[in-house]
Parts: structure tokens; C-alpha cells; sequence
């Protein structure tokens, strides 16, 4: 089997616990949200986030809009964009560290050493990712990545997104392999020619959808399609 040239992972589920998303960093923006908007509503980011807001809701309180879609963990552009506003003093002063299954860091840090190209697509934003990777148990990642996109490619569900992403890599579709939890993205990559692996962590509940090849974790993503083992 020939390997692929650029692997391009998920978070949620995939690199990171689903707990860690749903159970410490989505409460915090929610607990900092009123805070953070009277501290900074008319910062130029901020204040564009919320036009944002009003332009899909408009006649509504832009936070009260917020805190439904917040409630319906909704993938929303503007809504992604400011929780990664808001996690960020929490990443910078220590209260957030960005979690990672432990398999993962080994994992990446030896696919770059042996020349992979690595890549992010998350409905975090791309500052969420780098916050994430940033301030990561295992240390700073950023540097192996060279690429991050989020939701202004376009839905983690639609195949256009798949091949506006290998397209901004220069690499061909079929050379991108996909890791994700979630068998709709991984139902879209793969309609846009993009190899597929869908991680089943036991730690996340996640169940097989029975389409993808299947990993544990990433060392049975590298067994799998012939990328290189971390040592030891
Ligand atoms: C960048 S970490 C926060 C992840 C997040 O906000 C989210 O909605 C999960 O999205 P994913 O595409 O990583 O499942
Ligand atoms: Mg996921």
C-alpha cells in the first residue's frame, strides 16, 4: 500500500476527548460569554462577530443567540470564532490545557519527522486549533502543522470542503488521508476522494459505522496505512 503524503485530522474524537470539548471547554466560553462581551463587544473581532450574528439572526439579541446555539452545540462560523476568543486567556493564564489522547503527540511528532505533511480541520476555529495545540499537554504542536481550516472552508459534512482543503495543500485528494469519529465527514472526504479512517476510542464511546477502515488510535492508524511508528 502506498502511504499517504498528508494526514489531516479531526479533534474532537479524534485527537482530543469528545469529554474534554463538551464537559470543560464549552462550559468555560459559556460562563465567560456576558463577561467577555461587555469586557470587549467593541473590539473590531468582536464587534464583527456579532454583525455576523445579526445578519443570520437578525431582530434578535445577538446573545441570546449565542446561548441557543451554544445549547445545540451548532457549528456556527461566528459562534466557533468567539469561543476561541474567549479560550484564549484561559489557555494563556493555565486554567485551559489543551487535551490529547496520549497517543497522539508521539504519533504526529514522528509522521512530520518522516516527512508527512500534517493538517487540521476542525468546527473549532483555526485559533481555537492552534490554542489547542498550542497549549497541549505534550508541549507546543503548532510547528508540525501546516495547515489549519475550520468552518470558512465550508460544513465538516459537505465533499466540497474535503477538496477546497487538498486543493489549499497542493496535494491530490487521494494522497490526503482523513481521521475523524464521525462517519458524515468521513462519508463526505471520501466523496471527494480522500482516504478515510475513523477513530473508535474506546474513551469516547465512539461506535464503528462499518464504512471506513477503523483505528483505535493513531499507532493502528500508522499500521494500517504503512506510516511510520513512533519509537519506543
Ligand atoms: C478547536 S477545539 C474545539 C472544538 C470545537 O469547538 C468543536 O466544535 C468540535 O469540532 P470538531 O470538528 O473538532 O469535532
Ligand atoms: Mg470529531
Amino acid at each position: 500500500m502506498i502511504p499517504p503524503a498528508c494526514i489531516l485530522t479531526d479533534i474532537e474524537g479524534t485527537t482530543s476527548a469528545i469529554a474534554f470539548v463538551k464537559e470543560t471547554l464549552f462550559p468555560f466560553a459559556a460562563a465567560e460569554l456576558d463577561a467577555f462581551l461587555d469586557a470587549h463587544e467593541h473590539d473590531p473581532a468582536v464587534a464583527a462577530i456579532l454583525a455576523e450574528v445579526r445578519t443570520i439572526a437578525p431582530h434578535q439579541d445577538p446573545r441570546s443567540v449565542l446561548r441557543l446555539w451554544m445549547g445545540e452545540d451548532a457549528k456556527v462560523t461566528p459562534l466557533k470564532s468567539l469561543q476561541g476568543l474567549i479560550w484564549q486567556a484561559g489557555y494563556l493564564d493555565g486554567r485551559l490545557k489543551g487535551h490529547l489522547w496520549p497517543d497522539v503527540a508521539p504519533c504526529l511528532r514522528a509522521w512530520a519527522r518522516a516527512g508527512l505533511r500534517l493538517a487540521v480541520y476542525s468546527s473549532g476555529s483555526v485559533g481555537a486549533q492552534k490554542l489547542l495545540f498550542g497549549h497541549s499537554a505534550a508541549g507546543d504542536l503548532t510547528p508540525l502543522f501546516t495547515g489549519f481550516f475550520d468552518t470558512k472552508v465550508g460544513g465538516k459534512r459537505d465533499p466540497a470542503s474535503y477538496a477546497t482543503i487538498a486543493a489549499g495543500l497542493h496535494v491530490p485528494p487521494g494522497e490526503v488521508l482523513f481521521l475523524s469519529d464521525v462517519v458524515e465527514e468521513l462519508d463526505a472526504a471520501q466523496a471527494a476522494g480522500l482516504r478515510t479512517c475513523q477513530l473508535v476510542r474506546a474513551g469516547d464511546g465512539t461506535l464503528p459505522a462499518g464504512r471506513h477502515a477503523e483505528a483505535a488510535d493513531f499507532p493502528a492508524v500508522a499500521r494500517q496505512f504503512g506510516l511510520p511508528l513512533a519509537a519506543g
